[in-house]
């Protein structure tokens, strides 16, 4: 039976006059991929940032297993198991691999042993061991990225949240993603992610939420939302929907 991690209830969120995000809502249910789509300038990046704490939401509530996180700080609601990735990624420069991971195990314990260990764990599942010698300031964008998430994972969340962690990477490197947000979920994650790339988002979400100009247009299983006339005309555009027939 499907049991919900995460419940956003009607959020709005305004900057000035601008209402970047209106009345929207959707539910995470565990162990489940959900992917926030829509157009440039939709809302998806700014509800990324009232779910986390990064804002205060204009109205509206955050329930994360029962709790009303709504306005949490940021911190607080990364200790409670809710974690993101930037779109722009921020790596420590002077640090290695392993040390930039394991700035996010620390979130959960003091000692280094432990630290080390999860760190070790992480860096397997994410391929980074090889690379864990090298210095942040020295990797390419795409191993930033992928330290990015693995930082992310070593905090031990129950929810990660990618925010276009798959954009400019080769079709091998989408696919490299691709399977470890699958074996995440496999491990017993729920995953939201805010990604362009529909191709690598259509075989591995449950559920698709779509965003146009603040709004929800649409939310349903990927083989509904590649037929909403709705979200063709604002945001797939014929060529997809087009490319979903054939396959
Ligand atoms: N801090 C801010 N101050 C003022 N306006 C903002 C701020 N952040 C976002 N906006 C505006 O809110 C709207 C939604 O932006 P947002 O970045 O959430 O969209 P998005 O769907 O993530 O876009 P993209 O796909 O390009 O990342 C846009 O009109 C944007 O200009």
């Amino acid at each position: 039976m499907l049991k919900q991690i995460l419940n956003i209830d009607n959020i709005t969120m305004k900057f000035g006059s601008l209402v970047a995000n209106e009345n929207v809502s959707f539910t995470i249910n565990e162990n489940e991929i959900v992917s926030l789509i829509g157009p440039n300038g939709a809302g998806k990046t700014t509800l990324f940032n009232c779910i986390t704490g990064y804002y205060q939401p204009f109205s509206g509530k955050v329930t994360y297993k029962d709790m009303d996180i709504t306005g949490f700080t940021a911190y607080k609601i990364c200790r409670l198991g809710i974690t993101r990735t930037f779109q722009i990624v921020q790596t420590l420069k002077e640090m290695t691999v392993e040390e930039n991971i394991m700035t996010g195990a620390f979130l959960n314990t003091k000692s280094r042993k432990e630290a080390e260990a999860i760190t070790s764990e992480i860096m397997e599942l994410t391929d980074l061991t090889k690379k864990k010698s090298i210095l942040g300031g020295s990797l390419t964008i795409v191993d930033k990225k992928r330290v990015e998430i693995a930082r992310s994972l070593a905090t031990k969340p129950q929810i990660l949240m990618l925010d276009e962690c798959m954009a400019g990477l080769n079709q091998t490197e989408i696919k490299d993603v691709m399977n470890l947000c699958l074996k995440l979920k496999e491990s017993g994650l729920s995953l939201l992610i805010v990604e362009h790339i529909m191709e690598a988002i259509m075989p591995i979400s449950d559920n698709i939420v779509v965003l146009n100009a603040g709004k929800k247009i649409a939310e349903g299983v990927p083989s509904d939302i590649v037929n909403n006339d709705d979200v063709i005309k604002a945001y797939l555009g014929d060529k997809y929907h087009a490319k979903s027939q054939k396959s």
